[in-house]
């Protein structure tokens, strides 16, 4: 199997050819990716912003839209300001062996270097298949698209002769007290790819040419596709239960902030020297039962969540970018003890360090087999570790009224990788080196 070029595949003749005009060939091909879809298994305030105010990673505007830039220290997509669509898809890598993992890294590397600076797609000769499915036209908009690459623990085990190289803090994810995770598909990877633009079909463009060109070395387990929605009127999008949701985030773009809370760095907190760079990545994908949600009164809706529904202001504020004041509310009379963004994040000395870098996404996939609507929060958070931080905010939420209202079903962690630093780099060099 030649991942780099599968061209050179369909070459070795039709009993090789997945997409040969063939239908039992097609068939099987459908039946073998069946089969591999098994699952691997500063200052306290000054360290807030409004979140739309992520880091400027130098998003450049153009002719085809914005280009996030592909190298640096870190990759592209945790601290870059939020895109309007994307897609969480998690893989099982299938690669035979260490080499097959290099060669899939390298692959990856280069389709998303290409992908996210957009330009001409190669031509093609009329008697070979299509160098590109051509849903974005023969020139690809880079329409800032980013593609973040992380590993699972899974990935860790005697496949490729990693353990003993595994991000100190990657565990599996463990269901939590109210998780609904009995009989889901959607859980865990040896491989996730967070791939967000600002166009839906290039992510979908993205999502394809990557499969394409890595078949053979690793396989799709499950995806779920987010959307951002438009501010509405104004100031933070709104979340499907209403209200606006990533107003409080840690200011990404203060160096210190960041490197406190979001990026790993190699050889302290225990971590490998190559996971330089990295990040915690925690998906969780948290249905909202609406229809009970829409019962329920506004009063009790913004005591439970601790701001106002229209505004996106704290109890005790006028406009969402205000910082609740506990300190003067020790009892909770206007904030209470319970809302959600009190307990979340107290903002005390001691819950600085678990501060986490939200970048969450709402989904709708249609209905249940009650015809209930199926839609809720593709929630997404990256820190420096799971357990200090997002865990530790789990931890706190547990059982808050919020909870009647939401049903955790699916989701995993994953390690961000260290960016590619320049054109002759690759996701996970050094991991491999
Ligand atoms: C464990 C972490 C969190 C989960 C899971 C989570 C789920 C979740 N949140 C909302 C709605 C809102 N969350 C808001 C703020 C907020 N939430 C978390 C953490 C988790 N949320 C944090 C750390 C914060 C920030 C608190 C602060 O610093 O003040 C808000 C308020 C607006 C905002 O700041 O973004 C809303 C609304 C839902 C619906 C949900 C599960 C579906
Ligand atoms: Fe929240």
């Amino acid at each position: 199997m030649n991942a780099a070029d599968p061209a050179a595949d369909r070459a070795e003749g039709p009993a090789a050819c997945p997409v040969a005009d063939h239908g039992v060939q097609r068939r099987s091909f459908l039946r073998g990716a069946g089969l591999g879809t098994a699952l691997g298994a500063g200052a306290l305030a000054g360290a807030f912003t409004a979140a739309g105010a992520m880091a400027d990673d130098g998003a450049k505007p153009g002719p085809s839209g914005r280009t996030v830039p592909f190298h640096g220290p870190h990759q592209a997509g945790i601290t870059t300001a939020q895109q309007g669509v994307a897609s969480f898809v998690s893989f099982s890598v299938i690669a035979a062996d260490r080499a097959g993992l290099q060669q899939l890294l390298s692959v990856l590397t280069d389709r998303v270097r290409f992908l996210t600076a957009g330009g001409p797609v190669p031509a093609t000769d009329l008697a070979s298949p299509p160098t590109d499915s051509a849903t974005l036209g023969p020139v690809l908009p880079s329409d800032g698209l980013t593609v973040t690459v992380g590993l699972g623990a899974s990935l860790f085990d005697q496949r490729f002769g990693l353990a003993d190289r595994k991000p100190a803090k990657l565990v599996t994810m463990p269901a939590f007290p109210d998780d609904d995770l009995t009989g889901s598909t959607e859980l865990h990877g040896d491989l996730s790819l967070q791939i967000c633009a600002d166009s839906r079909d290039t992510v979908m463009h993205a999502l394809r040419d990557i499969t394409r060109h890595t078949r053979g070395l690793m396989q799709p387990s499950w995806k779920v596709d987010g959307f951002k929605a438009a501010p509405r009127p104004t100031g933070t999008p709104r979340n499907q239960l209403g209200f606006r949701d990533g107003i409080a985030n840690p200011n990404a773009g203060d160096g210190r902030t960041a490197d406190a809370l979001i990026w790993t760095h190699g050889g302290a907190n225990g971590e490998p020297a190559w996971a330089e760079g990295g990040s915690y990545q925690v998906v969780r994908i948290i249905r909202m039962l609406v229809e009970f949600w829409d019962r329920v009164s506004l009063h009790e809706q913004e005591q439970m969540i601790g701001r106002r529904r229209d505004s996106g202001a704290p109890l005790d504020g006028t406009t969402e970018s205000d910082q609740p004041n506990y300190q003067a509310d020790q009892q909770g009379l206007v904030i209470p003890m319970t809302a959600h963004i009190r307990l979340a994040n107290p903002r005390t000395p001691d819950s600085f360090d678990s501060q986490i870098l939200r970048r969450s996404y709402n989904y709708e996939r249609g209905l249940d087999l009650n015809g209930n609507l199926d839609i809720g929060l593709v929630f997404c958070c990256y820190q420096q570790d799971v357990e200090r931080q997002f865990q530790a905010v789990q931890q706190r939420l547990a059982g808050e009224p919020l909870v009647d209202y939401i049903s955790p079903t699916g989701g995993g962690y994953f390690f961000a990788l260290p960016g590619v630093k320049g054109p002759n780099d690759t996701f996970g060099s050094a991991l491999l080196a």
